[in-house]
């Protein structure tokens, strides 16, 4: 079956789409102490102009999307060359220091992820059913090396059974991530008119017991 992603790209449903870059981005990145060299792996990607703030912070990013309308009209918003090749059953996209790959996220390899230093996630847990979410949680810790820091961005509402977005808590994502992370609560926003909350975490990659 097609994944229903695909189609909210082609019918641009994409209300998820935010037309800055993300405040809590600006406010909690700078105090992970990420090197600034560090390439920063973006999830589920989407066409999220948090990539082009990382970018301009001197990160490279390699972002994983599936839909490709979300990559060509990422691409779109700046005038520079877009090189594209085919690599490891992706379509990859490069436009100065952001890579983006088209494709499904759980088909990337730890090889393809081996210069990743650190990682960015901001509605990705909530855009997956409760099962994917768990190997989501997995396949990310697979991806990421040990020390590797990043934001993770989330939220909850008051239907448990709705989504996406699906409602995502606190507890569950300690659940997820505890096992292979060290993670952080930075801030527990207020609900907005939909009754939206949103929860924003400091998340280290675990690292072998010495
Ligand atoms: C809720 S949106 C968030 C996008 C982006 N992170 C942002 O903040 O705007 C989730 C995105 O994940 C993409 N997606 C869903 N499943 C995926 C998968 N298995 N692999 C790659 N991308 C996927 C969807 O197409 C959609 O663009």
């Amino acid at each position: 079956m097609k994944n229903p992603w695909r189609q909210r790209w082609k019918e641009g449903r994409i209300g998820f789409h935010l037309h800055e870059t993300h405040p809590a981005l600006v406010r909690y990145w700078p105090a992970l102490g990420v090197g600034p060299g560090a390439k920063v792996l973006v999830p589920l990607c989407g066409k999220s102009l948090d990539m082009r703030w990382l970018a301009e912070q001197g990160h490279p990013v390699l972002g994983i999307e599936l839909a490709p309308e979300a990559i060509e009209q990422f691409f779109a918003q700046r005038s520079a060359g877009v090189a594209r090749y085919p690599q490891a059953g992706f379509d990859v996209s490069r436009q100065g220091n952001v890579e983006l790959w088209c494709g499904d996220f759980f088909h990337l390899h730890i090889q393809q992820a081996a210069e990743v230093g650190a990682f960015y996630d901001r509605a990705s847990l909530i855009a997956l059913p409760p099962a994917t979410r768990e190997r989501y949680a997995f396949h990310l810790a697979q991806l990421v090396p040990p020390g590797a820091q990043g934001l993770l961005i989330s939220l909850t509402h008051d239907d448990q059974e709705a989504g996406p977005p699906f409602s995502v808590s606190g507890q569950e994502i300690e659940r997820l991530m505890t096992p292979n992370f060290r993670l952080e609560l930075l801030e527990n926003g207020e609900a907005d008119d939909r009754g939206r909350c949103e929860s924003v975490w400091a998340l280290k990659r675990r690292g072998p017991l010495v």
